[in-house]
């Protein structure tokens, strides 16, 4: 749903695409650079309580992940590598930004509340990898498995928007309600992504005489 957006934003980051190419700046300093102050940001602004400056900063940062994709292409310098970097210090960050809530409910909430979102937190983390992880290994025995109701954008867009509204005085039960609905939405994912890849299992075994 969110990631169908992909090539909207890409054609808003065209602009300032060119404009780092064209000064030096090369598509892995971005994707270096943009884990390194997601990361930073999450591990800084969210335990600390500024979750409405935490999520618009981090959502910053995260958006350079279709920025880099973009200068990547634009220099004709896609490739295996930027396409393995972009990948493996997206799960950095993923790591980061919902480890960083579970520590906001740990040392800025009390009670049942801090136990069950730190809880549900930790879920996203590895429910999440457990998405990502399905798609680089089916992609990595030949299959395609970019599929499912919560890939990464629309993981990353609802819990960074709704940790943004509680910075901003939306009640904290509402971000425990929608880290259990991601949470579950990621392990459906999982299903979905297994479906995906049975189905072309399948059709290659019965293909092959
Ligand atoms: C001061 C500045 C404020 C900035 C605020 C920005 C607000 C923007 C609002 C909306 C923008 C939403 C659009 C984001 C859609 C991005 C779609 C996109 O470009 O996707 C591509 C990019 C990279 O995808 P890849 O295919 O390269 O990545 C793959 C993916 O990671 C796979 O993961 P999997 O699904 O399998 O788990 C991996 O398997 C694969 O390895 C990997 O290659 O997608 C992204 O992931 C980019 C995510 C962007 C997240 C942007 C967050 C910004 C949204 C909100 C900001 C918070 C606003 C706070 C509001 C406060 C309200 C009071
Ligand atoms: N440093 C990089 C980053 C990305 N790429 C290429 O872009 C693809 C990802 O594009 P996004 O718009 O989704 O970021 C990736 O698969 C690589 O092909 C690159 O070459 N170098
Ligand atoms: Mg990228
Ligand atoms: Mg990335």
């Amino acid at each position: 749903m969110i990631t169908a957006l992909r090539g909207v934003i890409g054609k808003a980051m065209t602009p300032l695409a060119r404009a780092l190419l064209r000064i030096g700046v090369s598509p892995d300093a971005v994707t270096i650079i943009g884990t390194i102050g997601t990361i930073a940001a999450a591990l800084w602004l969210l335990p600390t309580g500024h979750l409405f400056v935490g999520a618009l900063v981090i959502g910053a940062f995260a958006l350079s992940d279709a920025l880099d994709g973009t200068m990547a292409r634009l220099s004709g310098r896609s490739g295996p590598w930027g396409a393995f970097l972009d990948s493996t210090l997206d799960r950095l960050a993923d790591g980061a930004i919902f480890t960083a809530i579970g520590v906001y409910f740990l040392v800025q909430q009390e009670g049942n509340i801090a136990i069950v979102g730190a809880s549900l937190a930790a879920a996203c983390v590895v429910f999440g990898f457990t998405v990502s992880y399905a798609r680089a290994r089916a992609e990595g025995l030949g299959f395609q498995a970019a599929v499912g109701i919560a890939e990464r954008s629309e993981r990353l867009v609802i819990s960074l928007v709704v940790t943004g509204f509680v910075g901003i005085g939306l009640p904290v039960s509402v971000l425990v309600v929608v880290l259990g609905i991601i949470a579950v939405a990621s392990l459906i994912t999982v299903g979905q992504r297994m479906a995906a890849v049975r189905s072309q299992a399948k059709a290659a075994d019965a293909d092959t005489p």
